[in-house]
């Protein structure tokens, strides 16, 4: 059985269906995408995924449990997953394991080191508004991966970047993943960046959303900032923009 699943997930708002029959799968340590149009229900699915809402119906499971309908077991990054503007960048990471109930010095202690790994040295007691939106972003980040390591969801996390700290922020993230290979699942409606950080894609189309499409990325060589250069690359992003295409023409 894979790691993380979601099996048939339906749900509808005010009589309207919004996702239908959603199956989806993330094995351990991969990085899955959810590629799909504005409005399609991509966050819809990540609110259900996460046990923020309810389903009509559907189950969801990690690591061979039923979590549906349970929050608090996966990290959930949302699209504006501000950090607390009145806290510190140290303390703001030290929220997850504040709830958990550990002590402040102890929480202190323990989210240190990881600084280091994630980038963020010397912002430690910086609020939020000092930093670019690029360390916001990692430190939200470093937050949520602190909330829960195992399972992540994130939504949309690098969307409201720069193209050129969009860049580096995708360097950074290729280089902590592959030092905590976090099982994670992410939406993007961007392209360029589902190929370069996943290790699968899959669309969401039409009304009410449905996959379309899974596909893996075949990516032989390293997986850096050259990626988007190789055949592989060029190959996956044309097969995603005839199927974009065609489920347009079909409409
Ligand atoms: N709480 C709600 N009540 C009623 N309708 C909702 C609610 N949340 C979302 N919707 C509707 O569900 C549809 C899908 O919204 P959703 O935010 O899931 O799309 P999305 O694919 O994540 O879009 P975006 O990429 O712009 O964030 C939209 O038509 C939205 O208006």
């Amino acid at each position: 059985m894979s790691f993380f699943t979601a099996e048939k997930i339906t749900k509808s708002y005010d009589g309207r269906t919004i996702i239908r029959d959603i199956d989806l799968r993330v094995e351990e340590g991969e990085i899955v995408c959810l590629l799909g149009v504005s409005g399609i229900g991509k966050t819809t699915l990540f609110n259900v995924l996460s046990g923020l809402e309810p389903a009509d119906s559907g189950r969801v499971t990690l690591d061979g449990t039923d979590i549906t309908g349970r929050t608090g077991v996966v990290s959930y990054m949302q699209q504006k997953d501000l950090l607390l503007p009145f806290k510190t960048v140290l303390q703001n990471v030290c929220v997850p394991l504040r709830l958990q109930g550990v002590g402040r010095k102890e929480a202190r202690e323990r989210v240190r080191p990881y600084f280091a790994q994630f980038g963020l040295t010397g912002c430690e007691n910086q609020y939020p508004n000092q930093l670019s939106g690029g360390m916001r972003q990692r430190a939200a980040f470093l937050r949520a991966y602190l909330f829960s390591s195992k399972m992540m969801l994130l939504d949309e996390p690098f969307g409201a970047l720069d193209a050129i700290t969009k860049s580096q922020i995708h360097s950074w993230y290729l280089q902590v993943m592959e030092a905590v290979r976090s099982s994670t699942l992410f939406i993007t409606h961007d392209i360029d960046e589902a190929i370069l950080l996943s290790n699968r894609i899959y669309i969401l189309t039409g009304a009410p959303g449905e996959i379309g499409l899974e596909l893996p990325v075949h990516c032989s060589g390293r997986r850096d900032a050259d990626f988007p250069l190789t055949d592989e690359f060029r190959e996956t992003k044309l097969r995603i923009l005839h199927f974009i295409r065609r489920s347009v023409e079909g409409k």
